[in-house]
Formats: structure tokens, C-alpha cells, sequence
């Protein structure tokens, strides 16, 4: 299971959590207590392995602006996590993942078609666009209805849930934030402990 830990501040975090053997950090540059400037992202991401996926998360911010950032910070993957439409995915330089809360399966079937790469499933918004730590009920999803596309789930996850949603979406990946913090500061052992469940064998793939 491939698994991003979001909202990466500082180095040893970012260098941490590779160790730990997270396949793709996140960096925020929308309204959140996570923001991180370009420049801050560009101090982490050049200290990074080339393999590991660096990814912008942005809400309803200008195409200018979003590959102004990219290209200082040197992201791989652009997070859409607002209100942003088809054309402007499309208009992006860089593989798109577009984030939407889940909300039932007929407005999960209208994603099918939105150009990108990548569908993120979140919980419901809270005080910010993502990143509050809310879960949504999984059982709900028909993962059918976006066949080609890489599904990945978030959404309050935690150590304690993230096996359980596993089994229960088979995503392509995991993406925490909330879930390895504590009093809102990522906390290394959590995301250590997060990696451990989240990459550790299906249950029922064991014979
Ligand atoms: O993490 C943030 O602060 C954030 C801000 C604005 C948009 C998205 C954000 N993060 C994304 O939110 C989801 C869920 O996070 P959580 O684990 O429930 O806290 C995740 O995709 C983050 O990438």
C-alpha cells in the first residue's frame, strides 16, 4: 500500500517519515495551520530521494500561482483540493490528484471524468477545504464507479483505523495528516506506526 503523510513542515519530519517509508509527503500552500511557503517546501523537497512523490496541495488558487510554486519548491503532483474545475486541471503542467469530501455515490460517479490522474476521497469539510481529521463511512463507497482511475483515500485517518479502511476501499494510497499529529504537530512515532499498519499485509491475503 502506497501511503503520503500530508502537511510536512520542517526537514526532519519530510526525512523521517521517507525512512519510514512514506512514498509521497505533502505540502500545504492553502488556508491551514500546516501553510508552508515555496521556498520552505524547496528547503525540504531538495533534501528529499527523487522517487518519493512531492505534493502541492492547493484550494482555489490561480494556475500562475500554483505553477509559480511548483516550479520554486520542486513539486511533482498538484493536490486540487477545492472547487477547481475540469478546464483548469487540464490547463496544469504536472500529474493533477482532485480531492472532493464523499458525498454519495452519484456525485462520486460525476469524478469518473474529471481529468486527472488521481482521485482523492476525503471526509466531510470542516473549518478548512481538508486536513480536519474527519472520516467518512467507507462501506458507503462503490469504488466501481471510478475504475482507471488511482483511487486514494483520506479522511481521519489513523493507526487505528487505516487497516480497516484498507480492507475496505482497496485504494491505491493512504493519506494522513491529522491522524499523525499530536496538539497539532506531527508526531514521528505516529507516522512510524501509521507506515507499519498501512503497508502491512491484507489479512485475508494470508494464507
Ligand atoms: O492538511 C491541511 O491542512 C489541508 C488544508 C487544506 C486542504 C487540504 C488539506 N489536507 C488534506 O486533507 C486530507 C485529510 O486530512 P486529515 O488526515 O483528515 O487531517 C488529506 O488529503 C490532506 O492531504
Amino acid at each position: 500500500m502506497k501511503v503520503k503523510i500530508c502537511g510536512i513542515m520542517d526537514v526532519d519530519t519530510g526525512l523521517a517519515a521517507v525512512e519510514y517509508g512514506a512514498d509521497a509527503l505533502g505540502f500545504v500552500f492553502a488556508k491551514s495551520k500546516r501553510r508552508i511557503t515555496a521556498e520552505k517546501a524547496q528547503e525540504i523537497i531538495s533534501e528529499l530521494p527523487k522517487e518519493v512523490y512531492k505534493v502541492g496541495v492547493f484550494v482555489n488558487e490561480s494556475q500562475a500561482e500554483i505553477e509559480r510554486i511548483a516550479a520554486i519548491a520542486g513539486l511533482t503532483h498538484i493536490q486540487l483540493h477545492g472547487e477547481e474545475s475540469e478546464n483548469f486541471s487540464e490547463s496544469l503542467s504536472l500529474p493533477v490528484i482532485k480531492a472532493a469530501s464523499f458525498e454519495g455515490n452519484e456525485k462520486l460517479a460525476e469524478l469518473r471524468d474529471f481529468p486527472a490522474e488521481y482521485i482523492l476521497l476525503d471526509g466531510p469539510k470542516g473549518k478548512y477545504h481538508g486536513g480536519n481529521g474527519t472520516a467518512f463511512t467507507w462501506s458507503e463507497v462503490n469504488t466501481g464507479l471510478l475504475e482507471g482511475k488511482k483511487v486514494i483515500l483520506a479522511g481521519g485517518l489513523h493507526q487505528e483505523n487505516v487497516e480497516a479502511a484498507i480492507n475496505t476501499i482497496q485504494p491505491y494510497m493512504v493519506d494522513v495528516s491529522s491522524g499523525v499529529e499530536t496538539d497539532g504537530v506531527k508526531d514521528l512515532a505516529k507516522i512510524k506506526a501509521f507506515l507499519e499498519k498501512a503497508k502491512s499485509e491484507r489479512k485475508e491475503d494470508i494464507i
